[in-house]
């Protein structure tokens, strides 16, 4: 299967007047064409900044190094692109919307306030040469054509939620990045969206799901990420990973879940102003040991498999 996204060694900093925090630390992610790709992990791992900084959508304050290699998702085949370096221009006419759309974390503040969620659908739609009319997307994401009609300050918080991602699928990207877009949703909804979601992986359509709801990732994921303390540690198909995670921390973080023991994961994440050297779960690890001051890696070929010196599973299940 092609690889859509090819992520290596991403890092993102953000410099504040007396320290650096590290947001995102050497990253490697393949993201497969026609797959569900959720990437989990707690609030502050660096989720939103790893989105923003495929986006070209992080502030002046962020230094990135790395490379984001985005591949097969124009039309009109102009061929590759890096999205590290990538000018603003370039984003703005070519890529975001376009070649990748992105339903943002934060729908209230992504909305213009004087236009309906009709105009905006409607000027996204034609910009974008489609052919669709803004009912059928509203429909799509469970808004009533009434809904369109209103300003965006006259929606509720989920209602703005399934509008930005009525508009985010509007240019009907290849790639779309969805960060929690089941927010605010009462559970029918959260679930007529990932299906939505699913459903573009099921036609060629590519998507990554960003959310700290598990559940979620387990009804329709191909593959799970987990990200902790700026570094994803563990990259797995998502039937093996639910069947048994391998990562201590993804372990525990599943542990949590209302439907199975309920336990919170003891102890907290470190700060990202003061990363330590080797595994960054060390401190909340069971099973800890001194080789966790060396750092651990997932294999940087297939991008996949666990950073962990003693992990709970060894061998692929399935
Ligand atoms: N502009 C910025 N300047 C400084 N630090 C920032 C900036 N933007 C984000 N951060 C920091 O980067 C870290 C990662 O933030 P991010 O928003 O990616 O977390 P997240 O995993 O998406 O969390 P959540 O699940 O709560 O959305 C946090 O510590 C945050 O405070
Ligand atoms: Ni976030």
């Amino acid at each position: 299967m092609s690889t859509v996204l090819r992520i290596r060694d991403l890092t993102v900093r953000f410099r504040l007047r007396d320290t650096i925090v590290q947001a995102v630390s050497g990253l490697d992610l393949d993201v497969r064409r026609g797959e569900l790709l959720a990437i989990v992990g707690e609030s502050g791992c660096g989720k939103s900044v790893l989105a923003h900084s495929l986006m070209g959508l992080l502030p002046k304050n962020a230094q990135v190094t790395g490379s984001a290699l985005l591949r097969d998702t124009d039309p009109a085949d102009t061929g590759p692109v890096e999205l590290i370096s990538a000018a603003p221009r370039r984003f703005a006419r070519g890529i975001r919307g376009r070649r990748i759309g992105l339903v943002p974390q934060s729908p209230a503040t992504a909305l213009t306030p004087v236009r309906t969620g009709r105009k905006l659908l409607e000027e996204t739609l034609r910009v974008h040469r489609r052919t669709t009319d803004a009912d059928t997307l509203a429909a799509d994401v469970g808004l009533a054509p009434a809904d369109l009609d209103r300003y965006p300050f006259e929606l509720s918080g989920g209602m703005a939620q399934r509008l930005t991602t009525a508009l985010a699928l509007a240019p009907d990207p290849p790639l779309l990045i969805a960060d929690e877009p089941t927010t605010g949703l009462d559970r029918p909804l959260v679930d007529h969206t990932l299906d939505l979601l699913r459903r573009r992986c099921d036609t060629g359509g590519t998507v990554v799901v960003i959310t700290h709801d598990l559940t979620a990732a387990e009804r329709v994921a191909d593959r799970v990420a987990v990200m902790y303390a700026s570094r994803l540690v563990e990259h797995r198909p998502a039937d093996a990973f639910f069947a048994s995670p391998s990562h201590p921390y993804a372990a525990a973080l599943l542990d949590a879940l209302p439907t199975r023991s309920f336990n919170p994961v003891p102890g907290h994440p470190p700060m990202l102003t003061a990363l330590p050297d080797g595994c960054a779960f060390a401190p909340r690890c069971p099973a800890a040991n001194s080789d966790c001051a060396r750092r651990p890696d997932l294999d940087p070929d297939t991008t996949e498999g666990v950073a962990c010196h003693h992990p709970l599973v060894t061998e692929e299940v399935g």
